[in-house]
């Protein structure tokens, strides 16, 4: 099938002359995927903008789907998830903003009513549907915003932070949502923890913008020294049994350590 998102050589500087990314060469294959994870002000962001053709690269391109580099060509197919979720939300009322992206490309009426009304229940939006948007919690917000763009059907998912300001029960459900999506899925975030539950492969960002690592969730959530000096840490569960387990056998979520721990009881 090919990458959906290839990125050759790419580099931002902002304007006041910080490079934000620098030199980036990354595909993201269809179906896949991947979470890119660094420290506060890695660079994360600003690479999800140049990916989701928001912002235009001071060098460098990006390929989608192996046929274009116009990002506006292909908009219908991105569905970007920006850090802040008052950038979705827009409209007079929830629903509004919840169906603006199915009109804007098209999408029948019928299809748009479904896709909302499951989304809304998945999302526990139904209640709020009538809502101004400024009368959300920041935890509603954030999944009003996230089903904004899942409207709209989008083969690719580039998602910042969807856990941010989440419940637990709420976060579950992004979490299956997202891992059922029938597409590729790339998850920006400064925290590890969530990773293991919805990638399976990690992208590091180190503090220059540069890509440092890249390859399966295990290698790269399991070497510690990588991620300290990225200022990252692995997640909790490999932090507990690490320098007791081989690397190869840390659990790298909860439920893998419970029944680890099960199995030594026995
Ligand atoms: N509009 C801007 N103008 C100038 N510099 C910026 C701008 N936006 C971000 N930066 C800088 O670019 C660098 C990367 O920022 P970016 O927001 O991409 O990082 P991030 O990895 O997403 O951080 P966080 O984890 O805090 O969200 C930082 O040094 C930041 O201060």
């Amino acid at each position: 099938m090919g990458p959906v998102i290839e990125a050759r050589e790419l580099t931002h500087e902002y304007p006041d002359g910080t490079t934000a990314v620098r030199d980036v060469t990354l595909a993201i294959e269809a179906g896949e995927r991947v979470a890119v994870v660094g420290a506060n002000g890695s660079g994360k962001s600003t690479l999800q903008l140049v990916l989701g053709g928001l912002v235009e690269p001071s060098a460098g391109t990006v390929e989608y789907f192996g046929e274009t580099t116009d990002a506006e060509a292909v908009r219908d197919r991105l569905g970007v998830l920006l850090q802040d979720p008052n950038d979705y939300l827009f409209n007079t009322t929830v629903r509004e903003d919840l169906e603006y992206g199915p009109a804007q490309l098209g999408m029948s009426r019928e299809t748009a009513d479904r896709r909302v009304a499951a989304l809304a229940d998945e999302l526990g939006l139904r209640g709020l549907l009538e809502r101004p948007p400024f009368r959300l919690s920041g935890g509603e917000k954030q999944r009003a915003a996230l089903a904004s763009v899942l409207a709209f059907d989008p083969d690719v998912l580039l998602l910042d932070e969807p856990f941010g300001a989440v419940d637990a029960h709420y976060r579950e459900r992004i979490r299956k949502l997202v891992t059922d999506h029938e597409g590729t899925v790339v998850l920006f975030t400064p925290s590890l923890d969530a990773v293991p539950e919805v990638a399976e492969r990690v992208v590091v960002v180190g503090q220059d913008g540069t890509v440092v690592a890249d390859g399966s969730v295990r290698d790269v959530l399991t070497d510690g020294s990588l991620l300290t000096e990225n200022g990252l840490r692995p997640p909790a569960t490999v932090r507990l049994f690490e320098g007791i387990l081989d690397a190869a056998e840390l659990p790298l979520t909860v439920a893998a350590a419970r029944r680890r721990l099960l199995r030594e009881e026995r």
